[in-house]
């Protein structure tokens, strides 16, 4: 095993001075956002431990560039490192909509079991919002990565596989309602006990060990029950039985109410006051105004795939946009994680050297934390909000500030160093 490895020993993170590190570029705006990064990176480790520590940078191909390249959109070899080497970081890569390859971001969640998504909201002083106080928003979404829709179990109309399925629906379940049969394309959401264990779990340990108030289970499950809706319970019944005393959830709540309603309020009441976590739910979509209008009653949130991809944005909106929107991919288990950002290619500004670099940025600051590099993290933050505070900014940030300076991706970069 070579002394550059990251490994994992009985669940705690071994990490070496030079790290081998693998990094994706990333697709359309990636390769403007990943040279401005690495250098904040680099400095940052540099500035922290005076040369003891250095990250040895590998860089593993996908998307574009790897097609380019080898003829291949996601390679094994690719695969093969972030498994090895435990740790890496990536920039976003395209997926076509309606056709054409299924989404590598998926795929390398999926092949490396990167259970959790995790994706960390928070306002920065200075940092121009839509809402009036975005300082209310400070929450961290939990999001099971590997299930739901995104499992890509889905077949076009008109094809033979739907009508086989389509068959099957009727004749073994005498399903009559699907509205236009002939033309209906169908997807299935497989959501499962194991994956929603270990994702509210996860997000619970996460709350309990960064003292947070509370964890939200956002779902459908008015309208689907036995994926969302059972996502909701199977989250209760794991709260209950393995953090006991920890927690008190609106489950509980719910089952004293149904006999005593002030007793319930008080022992709601009662968990409050000492502190214990409290576990509640909400319906995604009344999740999604709520937010707007009453951020500071949501600290954890631990929802599926698809409701995590929605949230992701919307909470950056708030914040501040998706410019600095970071996020990881990791398996609490195994200890493999991927970390990257919120948003996508953004396509038409590839090239040009225009967009906030902060997402990918801060999403290192994330890798760093992970791997014990606090000293790393903490100059990155403080480098990043010395920028905003000075008002030296991208064209995001800049567009909604009065008085700021526009700077390039590239430029940005640079201020956070300067300023670290
Ligand atoms: N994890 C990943 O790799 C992800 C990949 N994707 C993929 O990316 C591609 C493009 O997706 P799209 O829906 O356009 O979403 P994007 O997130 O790429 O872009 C949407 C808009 O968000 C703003 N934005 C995005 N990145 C930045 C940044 N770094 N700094 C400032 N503003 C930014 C821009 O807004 P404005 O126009 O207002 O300037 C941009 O037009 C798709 O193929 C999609 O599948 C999407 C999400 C995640
Ligand atoms: O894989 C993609 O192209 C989109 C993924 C995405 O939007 C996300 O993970 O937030
Ligand atoms: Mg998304």
């Amino acid at each position: 095993m070579s002394e550059n490895k990251i490994t994992i020993q009985n669940g705690v993170l071994q990490v070496p001075n030079t790290p081998v590190i693998p990094f994706i570029e990333g697709d359309g705006t990636g390769a403007d956002i990943w040279a401005a990064s690495v250098r904040v990176f680099d400095a940052a480790v540099e500035k922290a431990y005076n040369g003891k520590k250095k990250i040895q940078w590998k860089e593993v191909l996908a998307g574009e560039k790897s097609f380019n390249q080898t003829g291949n959109w996601l390679p094994t070899e690719t695969l093969d490192a972030f498994r090895e080497y435990l740790v890496g970081i990536k920039g976003p890569l395209t997926t076509p909509v309606g056709g054409g390859i299924r989404s590598l971001n998926v795929a390398l969640r999926q092949e490396l079991d990167l259970y959790a998504c995790l994706r960390p909201v928070r306002w920065f002083e200075g940092v121009p919002s839509p809402v009036k106080e975005p300082n209310l928003c400070d929450m961290v979404i939990f999001r099971e990565n590997t299930e739901d829709i995104y499992a890509g179990i889905e077949y076009m109309a008109g094809t033979p596989e739907v009508a086989k399925l389509l068959a099957f629906l009727q004749n073994e379940f005498k399903v009559n309602k699907i509205r236009f049969p002939e033309s209906s394309s169908l997807g299935i959401k497989p959501v499962s006990k194991e994956g929603t264990e270990r994702l509210v779990r996860s997000a619970i340990e996460y709350a309990l060990t960064h003292k947070k108030p509370s964890v939200t289970i956002v779902h459908k499950g008015n309208i689907m029950k036995f994926t969302e809706g059972a996502f909701k319970t199977w989250g209760y019944e794991l709260a209950e039985r393995e953090f006991g005393d920890k927690v008190y959830t609106w489950n509980q709540y719910d089952q004293l109410a149904k006999t005593d309603k002030a007793a319930a309020d008080k022992a709601l009441a009662d968990a409050t006051k000492e502190g214990k976590l409290i576990v509640k739910d909400s319906i995604a979509d009344a999740f999604l105004q709520q937010i707007l209008l009453r951020p500071a009653e949501y600290s954890v949130i631990a929802t599926l795939n698809l409701n995590g991809d929605y949230i992701s944005d919307a909470l950056a909106a708030i914040v501040g946009g998706i410019g600095i929107a970071p996020g990881a991919n990791i398996n609490y288990v195994s200890g493999h994680a991927i970390f990257e950002a919120t948003h996508g290619t953004a396509p038409k500004y590839a090239g040009l050297d225009k967009v906030n670099p902060g997402s990918v940025i801060l999403s290192g600051a994330m890798m760093f934390e992970y791997m014990g590099w606090q000293e790393a993290a903490d100059l990155i933050y403080k480098g990043l909000e010395a920028s905003i505070a000075s008002k030296r900014v991208t064209y995001d940030f800049e567009r909604l500030m009065s008085g700021a300076t526009l700077l390039k991706c590239s430029e940005f970069g640079s201020e956070i160093i300067k300023n670290m």
